[in-house]
């Protein structure tokens, strides 16, 4: 069995943690580097009690190294923040070109284009060579380029439970009639482990809220990722729960491909690993794809308001960053896309 060494850069955060979980259990990755701010060193498990089972198999924390990581690791996992996380990634690339190190960034640094980026994420971009390196990775919708990529722009959380809900529909998307509405809802762990005061138990419980209306940042991912044929209209909201994703869309779509729907979204589904299509009436829920790289995807035609409803539930953490991420580097080495995502979810 081919044996891949594996970095995870920020493995203390919550994305990286769940990569340390994922690729402890892939039978072919080994974890071999795990860096840092350099805040927390040493033992992961010191920090992180719950992965004390994998010990034996965690090498410690240390201060970031980007040519460490280039000249020890064949594939590295980089979960910083945006901002500073696809610099790395770009600077781990570069580093690691004649070794052929493949690189895999989570944040939403290399996802767009420099002008688009600097307006929504409102700092300036990494350069145009960086950029145009990384591949878009939604294998659902990107799988042969990313195939032959060396660095891969993991896809956003929400761009990719709303992405997942309409691609089914295909050449479709360019007769809408209208804008379509994805009305998001995320669990905290989405935004991160640092501690910020709206992110306290007392502001969170008991609370739903919308936030960032009208300046997400995963719009014009969304946008790109469906060939921008439709505007999008998001909302963010955040939910009292600590992961999972939870998108109901409405889709303007000319009322004669209503009874076709449901065989289109079969047809499409059956050949994607991680997109299950719920029977006709069965809603999907978060905690049935918690730990899980999956998509839980329900279709159904509104006669009164002649409105396609197409709900999909992720994990942002799974299908939404470390599982896909794992499906990614599957794609990228040749392996079988659901190798170590074989993953019973958490309910409970
Ligand atoms: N959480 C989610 O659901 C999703 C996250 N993402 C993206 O994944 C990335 C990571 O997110 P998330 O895990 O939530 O973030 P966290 O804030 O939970 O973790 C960030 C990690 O980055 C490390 N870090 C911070 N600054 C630096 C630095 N200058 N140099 C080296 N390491 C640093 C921290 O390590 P230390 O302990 O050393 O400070 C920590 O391990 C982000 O870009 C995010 O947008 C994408 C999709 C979903
Ligand atoms: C609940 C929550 O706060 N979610 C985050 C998801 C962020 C994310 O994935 O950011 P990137 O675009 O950098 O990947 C948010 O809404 O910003």
């Amino acid at each position: 069995m081919t044996n891949v060494r594996v970095g995870i850069v920020g493995p203390t955060g919550y994305a990286g943690m769940e990569l340390v979980r994922l690729v402890a259990g892939h039978p072919r990755l080994s974890l071999s580097y795990l860096a840092g701010s350099g805040a927390r060193t040493g033992p992961l498990d010191a920090h992180l009690p719950h992965l004390r089972p994998l010990a034996d198999l965690l090498p410690p924390v240390e201060p970031l190294d980007v040519r460490k990581a280039a000249e020890t690791c064949d594939l590295v996992f980089v979960a910083l923040p945006s901002g500073e996380s696809g610099r790395v990634a770009w600077d781990i690339a570069q580093s690691g070109k004649a070794r052929g190190v493949k690189v895999i960034d989570l944040s939403g640094d290399l996802r767009l284009p420099k002008d688009v980026y600097e307006t929504w994420y409102g700092r300036p971009a990494l350069p145009e060579e960086a950029l145009a390196s990384a591949r878009y990775g939604l294998p659902e919708r990107d799988r042969a380029s990313i195939r032959d990529a060396h660095v891969v722009a993991n896809p956003g959380c929400y761009a990719t439970a709303c992405a997942l809900a309409v691609l089914p529909l295909g050449e479709w998307l360019s007769d809408v009639t209208g804008p379509i509405i994805f009305d998001a809802k995320s669990g905290v762990t989405g935004a991160g482990r640092a501690p910020k005061p709206h992110l306290h138990l007392g502001e969170l419980a008991n609370d739903v809220y919308p936030y960032r209306v009208g300046l997400h940042q995963h719009t014009p991912e969304i946008e790109r990722a469906i060939g921008e044929r439709a505007r999008v209209l998001l909302t963010t909201q955040l939910l009292p729960v600590p992961r999972g994703i939870l998108v109901c869309a409405y889709v303007p779509l000319p009322p004669d491909r209503a009874p076709m729907v449901y065989d289109r979204y079969t047809s499409f589904c059956e050949r994607e690993p991680f997109l299950r299509l719920l029977p006709e009436g069965e809603m999907p829920h978060i905690k049935a794809v918690n730990g899980t790289n999956e998509c839980h995807i329900a279709v159904r035609w509104d006669e009164r308001s002649r409105l396609l409803q197409v709900f999909s539930a992720i994990d942002n953490l799974g299908k939404g960053a470390a599982g896909q991420a794992v499906q990614n580097a599957n794609l990228m080495f040749g392996w079988p896309e659901t190798e170590g995502l074989e993953l019973v979810p958490l309910w409970m």
